[in-house]
């Protein structure tokens, strides 16, 4: 039997009521804040192999509803393939083997019987390689929209246009929406891929290296975009910009050769660390 999340039997919890397993709520991520966040994510004993070959061991963290949660480390630390945990890619390759739980309100995702089309309506990712579908640049964003919802022209060109404008292309591409996507340049497409993924509103987005192509004009409005989205949705961001996490992550997990070697407050995380580990690396000694 296939487990719809949306209808499963804690319903489509949204924010409101999100589930918090273990009664953990966030410690207090930055100063000013008082409510403590319930948990999005509940990440348990979560493993990962390539073949025979692992990449991830034993990772155990909690992703705060309504916060933005940055994984630093090394290249090759594990950070692209713990996102992609996260919205069961994996499924596409025979050779890639999950195990542990990730609790989505919850609810596991990695239980065999989850929808995965529906999982990833709810947990949207925008790749570290630009995607786009070999279409107008307004269908890209749009296709998504036409599967999910009922909405009238009127309405689907506003939802269109406020992707595009929140993903900060809109003033380049207004009068080129019919023009075919491949034809933008990869900083373009890159911002058109987040469009197309915050244009249908998933609860938790995945970014991985989201302002990797970008000028610091882009990347200053996606980050105002990323803190804006912190209302509606919960944020898990792959960045090698610490500048960059120090800034826009209320949280940071730092991975070191598949291992998670430090999970907090971003505040703490980069101001006084409590692994040697961490910072040799946030202060450049190390990667
Ligand atoms: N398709 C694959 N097959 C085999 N090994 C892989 C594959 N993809 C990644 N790996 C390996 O898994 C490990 C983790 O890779 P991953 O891409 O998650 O690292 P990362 O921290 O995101 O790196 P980067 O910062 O360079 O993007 C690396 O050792 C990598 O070589």
């Amino acid at each position: 039997m296939r487990h719809d999340l949306k209808s499963g039997p804690l319903g489509k919890t949204g924010l409101s009521n999100a589930f918090d397993p273990n009664g953990l709520a966030a410690p207090t991520a930055r100063l000013g804040e008082s409510a403590p966040a319930p948990v999005k994510l509940d990440v348990r004993h979560v493993g990962f192999r390539f073949g025979d070959k692992p990449a991830l061991h034993d990772i155990s963290f909690s992703i705060y509803a309504n916060r933005v949660t940055a994984l630093i480390g090394p290249s090759g630390c594990g950070k692209s393939t713990l996102l992609r945990v996260f919205n069961r890619m994996a499924d596409l390759y025979e050779d890639q083997h999950v195990e542990g739980q990730v609790l989505l309100d919850g609810e596991d995702i990695l239980a065999p019987e989850v929808d995965v089309l529906t999982l990833r309506r709810r947990i949207g990712m925008v790749t570290q390689k630009p995607s786009p579908f070999p279409m107008s640049i307004y269908d890209n964003v749009a296709i998504g929209l036409r599967l999910n919802e009922e909405l009238t022209k009127v309405q689907l060109d506003q939802r269109v246009e406020d992707a595009l404008r929140r993903a900060a292309l809109w003033e380049e591409v207004s009068g080129l929406l019919d023009h075919s996507a491949l034809s933008l340049s990869g900083g373009q497409q890159q911002r058109l891929c987040l469009a197309r993924t915050m244009a249908v509103h998933p609860e938790v987005i995945l970014l991985d290296e989201p302002c990797s192509a970008l000028d610091p004009i882009s990347t200053a409005r996606i980050e105002e975009t990323i803190e804006e989205l912190k209302s509606v949705s919960t944020l898990v961001i792959v960045t090698h910009n610490l500048q960059q996490a120090a800034r826009i992550a209320d949280y940071t997990a730092f991975l070191y050769l598949g291992e998670l070697i430090e999970f907090g407050s971003s505040a703490q995380m980069f101001s006084a660390p409590r692994e040697a580990r961490t910072l040799a690396y946030i202060s450049g000694r190390m990667g």
